[in-house]
């Protein structure tokens, strides 16, 4: 087949490379027509997909009269050509008359009822097939051709189109080659539409179900040092009013603990809530994270989605790690927090919400606000109530309890019989700095249920990194992790060189491994999402 005979629609195999390219019916089907439609010799070309009518469609369809069971019908959903008259100069739209077409009536119907394809050389001459003679006329329509979408024995829908010359037989035979490729891209685009939907919902059910065990197995605060009573008498202060809360203190000391029990203790403990890790949302989803979007707002937002903003609507929101948050959508968290309404991506409508704030953090946010990467004025709205909790190595009184209560979960959770915690033991965990605070010595006491068959408690603990000099530190003129510990005041410099440092010998030692067992972010006490976050905002190569 030469490719000057079809000329008519450019070269075909460009358009075959260029339909294959398209994976979302709304990028495939108005390429389609307008890559059929290159210049005025095509007056019009149009697709309808069939498809069970829309909630008020056939109210007002003018096809209604002619349509009877109104189970399914042709949808016009991409139309493209050169109008020599009119204002509507390439028929893009698609909402004209011609908007729905039932099965088996006229020429398009019957294409998509029969599955067989309709060639009039002579539009003129056949006036039986056509709705508009003064639009065949006007517009020097001289041939049409209309093409069933066919997949697997299923009519998809037709390919239309209408001609200024007649066709050859060549460029008929291009043109049902391509009505089947694209039928074939249009079965492919609504599976990975399906796919992508389904993909949406698990890894929503999944997240709610993470979020569920996680709850389950958080339990209630143990504990009964004074800096624990005060931190309780402050949650039952606090708890009833809908001031913003924002609980600081290292990572695994219980932060997010604290907010599960101020929602539990508030009015509004029978409304949900909901939690972010704001570590964890990757950059471009943030605003639609938070504040939702509406359908086609942009690739991948497949259908309308609240975000956790309205999902929190009468309960609480909890915002963990919320020093994490990138700069410009703290400006925008800002306004929905004090205007306390906002609009989802890609809707006008303002929703109103009410919704109680608990923010989290491990970094010291006052600083990080008076140098200037984290929003001040933010950080006030945030910090209305602040609740500080201490490290475990300031709280050894509470080691003990909390040893007690994880043995005897652990014990329970693995079926052996309960473990008798001597003195000695108490001692021994009592001497350890605890580095990654609660988180650690659940973990240290989940290993010891394990591997104590003979029951006799043994802890593995870890050395303690911290007091181990660190070469890399003193070269770099900071101070070895044993000075910079006992001279206790710490430039954010020394700080986050040391922070650095820590993260770079869990890794070394865990061979690059951040999740599961033995990873560094166990080694650490820091929840995997958490430690990703901070590899990257420390510029760690791992
Ligand atoms: N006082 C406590 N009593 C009982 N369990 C506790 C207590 N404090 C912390 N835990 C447990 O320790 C684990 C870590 O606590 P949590 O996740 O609240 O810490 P976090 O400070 O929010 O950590 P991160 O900063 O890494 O998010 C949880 O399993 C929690 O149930």
């Amino acid at each position: 087949m030469s490719l000057q005979k079809h000329a008519i629609f450019g070269d075909p195999t460009e358009i075959l490379l260029s339909l294959s390219g398209k994976h979302h019916l709304p990028e495939l089907l108005p390429l389609a027509v307008r890559l059929l439609a290159p210049d005025e010799q095509v007056a019009l070309v149009r697709i309808w997909l069939v498809r069970p009518p829309e909630e008020g469609d056939c109210l007002s369809c003018p096809m209604a009269g002619e349509c009877h069971h109104r189970q399914r019908c042709l949808h016009l959903v991409a139309s493209y050509g050169h109008a020599r008259h009119g204002e509507d100069q390439h028929w893009e739209r698609t909402t004209g008359d011609f908007r729905r077409m039932p099965m088996a009536v006229r020429k398009i119907g019957h294409i998509a009822a029969t599955g067989e394809t309709v060639q009039i050389d002579d539009v003129s001459a056949d006036s039986t097939w056509i709705a508009r003679p003064d639009w065949v006329r006007d517009e020097a329509v001289r041939s049409f051709f209309g093409l069933p979408l066919r997949y697997r024995d299923e009519t998809l829908g037709v390919l239309a189109l209408f001609s200024r010359k007649l066709m050859a037989v060549s460029c008929c035979d291009w043109l049902r080659m391509i009505a089947d490729h694209l039928a074939a891209a249009i079965a492919n685009a609504r599976a990975l539409d399906e796919i992508e939907l389904l993909k949406a919902r698990l890894e929503q059910e999944n997240e709610y179900l993470r979020e569920e065990v996680a709850v389950a197995s958080m339990g209630e605060l143990v504990g009964n040092s004074p800096a624990l009573q005060m931190i309780s008498q402050q949650i039952d202060l606090v708890a009833p009013t809908d001031s913003s809360v924002l609980i600081l203190g290292e990572s695994g000391t219980g932060k997010e603990l604290i907010a599960r029990e101020l929602h539990r203790r508030s009015n509004r403990s029978e409304r949900p809530l909901i939690k972010v890790n704001c570590a964890a949302v990757p950059r471009e989803l943030y605003e639609s994270e938070f504040f939702g979007h509406s359908k086609g707002s942009f690739t991948g937002a497949l259908r309308d989605r609240a975000g956790r903003f309205e999902l929190a609507h009468g309960g609480t929101l909890f915002l963990d790690e919320i020093g994490e948050i990138p700069l410009d959508l703290q400006a925008k968290l800002l306004r929905v927090l004090q205007e306390g309404e906002l609009e989802r991506i890609g809707e006008e409508q303002t929703r109103r919400l009410n919704v109680r704030i608990i923010a989290a953090t491990n970094r010291n946010l006052r600083q990080e606000s008076a140098e200037g990467r984290f929003r001040q004025d933010l950080f006030y709205r945030l910090s209305v109530f602040p609740i500080e909790l201490a490290p475990l190595r300031e709280r050894v009184q509470d080691i003990p309890l909390l040893a007690e209560h994880f043995l005897q979960r652990f014990a329970r959770q693995l079926g052996r019989k309960p473990l008798k915690l001597t003195l000695a033991n108490e001692q021994q965990l009592q001497r350890y700095r605890w580095p990654g605070n609660v988180r650690e010595l659940q973990h240290v006491l989940e290993r010891a249920v394990i591997i104590s068959t003979d029951g006799k408690l043994r802890f593995d603990l870890l050395d303690d990194t911290a007091s181990q000099p660190s070469k890399k530190a003193s070269q770099a003129n900071i101070g070895s992790p044993d000075q910079v510990l006992a001279d206790k005041v710490l430039t954010d410099r020394e700080v986050r060189s040391f922070e650095k440092e820590n993260i770079c010998r869990a890794l070394e030692a865990t061979g690059g491994k951040v999740y599961g067992k033995g990873g560094a972010a166990e080694v650490l006490g820091l929840k995997p999402t958490t430690l990703l976050s901070r590899i990257r905002a420390l510029g760690i190569r791992n």
